[in-house]
């Protein structure tokens, strides 16, 4: 369903991506982890071509993307592959079954979707998409009556009537607590593995890589630093992958532990017992947050 090989991605003399090898079959939940800027939105903007790729092979479901230049390819490559953002993208002021409708765009005729005229089957379609993420009842309230986890839920219900071969998620669950969060991926996964849909998923929170991935990748510098099963995924991997980073989610707690002129000291904790340690964060960076 997806193969990558030696993909490269430059902005300037930023090598972003760097030859990066991946491989999905169908119905395949992958969870991308690494740091901020390892390259994870670069790679799914490159898998759907809203970036281009400067070198390397990609076959995503079941087209050659580096191939696709011409627009009816581009075309044919998005209705095949849908996006899930962080952001809902959901049109507030429409009820919650338009939008879900509105992932049937690329299906129906142009005059149908200027007129929204749906077909009794999508609209039947829709009302499906909407089961899978329990939201069937709220179908006819405007959408911005919902909470941002039930949008998000929109979201995924939408990308699921565009009836994708694959779905890229990028931070779907970003912004949203965790009981939020853990209903969403478990929607979109459970949804994704009935119907036979591959998702790559990028996501900041290990423990929902390991709850929700069948296959884990770290990114890292625009590499991949490993690919396993989330039972085979070991600390010394995750901190790797985090190296000189913030850490994989790991900080608990940071405490201050006495102010000084000009700034405060702070002690912060990891989650391994005895990690920890102090660090002072001085009075111009306390304004900025
Ligand atoms: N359109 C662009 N033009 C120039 N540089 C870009 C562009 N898009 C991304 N980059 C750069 O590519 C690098 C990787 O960015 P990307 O957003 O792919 O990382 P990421 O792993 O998704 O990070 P995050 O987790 O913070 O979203 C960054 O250095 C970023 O500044």
């Amino acid at each position: 369903m997806i193969r990558l090989r030696g993909v490269t991605k430059r902005f300037g003399d930023n090598a972003v991506l760097r030859g990066v090898d991946l491989d999905a079959k169908p119905g395949e939940f992958l969870v991308v982890l690494g740091p901020s800027g390892a390259g994870k939105s670069t790679l799914l903007r490159c898998m759907n071509r809203l970036a281009q790729a400067d070198e390397g092979a990609m076959t995503v479901a079941g087209l050659d993307v580096a191939a696709g230049r011409r627009a009816a390819q581009v075309r044919e490559l998005r209705r095949r592959v849908a996006m899930v953002f962080q952001h809902h993208h959901v049109v507030p002021r429409l009820s919650v079954v338009k939008n879900v409708l509105t992932g049937r765009l690329g299906a129906v005729s142009t005059w149908s979707s200027v007129l929204q005229l749906f077909r009794a089957a999508d609209l039947e379609l829709a009302m499906d998409c909407l089961e899978r993420v329990g939201l069937a009842h709220k179908a006819r309230d405007r959408t911005d009556s919902l909470s941002g986890g039930q949008m998000q839920r929109v979201g995924i219900a939408r990308a699921l009537a565009q009836r994708p071969q694959v779905i890229l998620a990028d931070e779907p669950v970003a912004s949203l607590d965790p009981h939020t969060a853990r209903r969403v991926l478990g929607d979109l996964r459970q949804a994704c593995r009935a119907l036979g849909i591959t998702v790559v998923c990028n996501l900041h929170q290990v423990d929902y890589a390991r709850e929700f991935g069948d296959r884990i990748v770290g990114l890292s510098q625009g590499r991949v630093l490993f690919d396993r099963l989330p039972d085979a995924l070991s600390e010394d991997e995750l901190n790797a992958l985090y190296a000189g980073h913030a850490g994989h989610a790991g900080l608990q707690l940071i405490t201050p532990v006495g102010g000084v002129e000009g700034g405060v000291d702070v002690r912060i904790e990891g989650r391994a017992e005895g990690d920890a340690t102090t660090a002072r964060v001085d009075a111009p960076a306390l304004k900025e947050a």
